[in-house]
Order: structure tokens, then sequence, then C-alpha cells
């Protein structure tokens, strides 16, 4: 539990958008960036089952693995400070979009359907909503996805930038609205 509000500065950033926007990759070099600890939630999900997310999947079922995701996404954001990515379906459960929302600022990796259609061929393996899917297939799941994404606090088009570029532009952002909204 939070035993008082935090400043701006203070709250953990929470990463959000379609799987393979980034925010993975994105969020990693951004805590570097911001000197913070970077937690990736579909890691801790793997490291608290013992195994990689298709195998998650197909042994326990996308239930107990949606559970151990709110569980962890509860957990972590109770901490300040961090850079946390989430997985691209954690919004699609309200209590995850309420507490990351009231207690981080909640960035959306907004990428284009025509920039995603470029990556897919490095996504199916790992990411079991996408396996065996066909790209139409694939084009209604990124279209129906993008409303739990509107939740958010702010949200970034990544298509035109590079991962380290996308960091810096996020920091060079975040520092320039604390600056604005919570002077030193
Ligand atoms: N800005 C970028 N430009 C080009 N490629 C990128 C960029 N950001 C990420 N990638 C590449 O896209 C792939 C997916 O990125 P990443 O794993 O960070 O996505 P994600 O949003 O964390 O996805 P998930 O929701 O599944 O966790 C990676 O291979 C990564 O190298
Ligand atoms: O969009 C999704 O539902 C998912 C995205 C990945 O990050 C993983 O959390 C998992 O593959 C499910
Ligand atoms: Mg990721």
């Amino acid at each position: 539990m939070l035993r008082f509000p935090l400043s701006i500065r203070e709250k953990s950033i929470v990463c959000i958008g379609f799987m393979g926007a980034g925010k993975t990759t994105v969020g990693k070099l951004l805590a570097r960036r911001l000197c913070r600890d970077f937690v990736d939630i579909d890691e801790e999900i793997e490291k608290a089952f013992g195994l990689p997310i298709p195998q998650i999947f197909s042994i326990y079922g996308e239930k107990a693995f949606r559970e151990k995701e709110r569980e962890l996404i509860r957990a972590f954001t109770q901490q300040p400070l961090l850079v946390i990515s989430l997985g691209g379906g954690a919004f699609l459960q309200e209590e995850n979009r309420k507490i990351c929302l009231s207690n981080g600022i909640v960035l959306h990796f907004d990428i284009s359907w025509d920039s995603w259609k470029q990556r897919v061929h490095i996504l199916t393996e790992n990411r079991p909503l996408l396996k065996d899917k066909t790209l139409e297939e694939m084009e209604q799941l990124f279209r129906e996805r993008q409303i739990i994404y509107s939740a958010n606090h702010s949200q970034f088009q990544v298509d035109d930038y590079e991962a380290p570029e996308a960091a810096e532009y996020l920091a060079d952002s975040l520092k320039l609205s604390w600056d604005i909204h919570a002077p030193q």
C-alpha cells in the first residue's frame, strides 16, 4: 500500500500498447536514461512460472497467465521510481487499468498498423495470441485492442523512431513535463 501520495517525479512510468510496439525494448532504454530500475511484467510472469510465455499459455492456460499478470502489476505499481513495461493484453483487465492510472504515469506506445505489419515476422514465435493467425485476424485484434489503450496519461507515436531515439524523446518529454508541473 502507498502510504502517502507520490509526487509526479516519483511515480513509476507504466508503458502500455499493442504487442510489439516496443514497450520492453524502449522501456529498458528509458529506465537507463532516467536512472531508474526497469521491470518487465511478462518477464516477471515467466520467472514466477519458471516457463516461457507460450508454455504458460499451453500448460496453465490464459486465465492463469492473466491472474499472475494482475497480481504482479498490483505489486509493482505500489513501488515508486520504476519504469514498468506491461504485456500487450494487460489493459484488458479493468483492475490493471485503474491501478496503473492511479499509481503511475501511463504512456501509450502507439504504433500504426502499417508500421506494425513490418514487425510481424519477429513477433509470432513468442506470442501465443498471434500464432496461427492470418494477417487479417491480427489486424482485427490490433483494431479491437485500441480502445483499451485509450486509458492513458500520454501517448507517443512510435512509428518514426528507432528504439534509442524513442527513449531519448520520452525521457526529454518527461523531464520537461516534470519541470513545468513540479518545479524543484
Ligand atoms: N522503435 C523501434 N524500431 C524498430 N524496431 C523496434 C522498435 N521497438 C521495438 N522494436 C523491435 O520490435 C520487436 C518487439 O519489441 P518489444 O518486445 O519491445 O515489444 P513489446 O511492446 O514489449 O511487446 P509485448 O507486448 O509482446 O511485450 C523487437 O524485436 C524489437 O527489437
Ligand atoms: O497482447 C497480449 O495479450 C499479450 C502480449 C504479450 O506481451 C504477452 O503478455 C502475452 O503474449 C499476451
Ligand atoms: Mg514486452
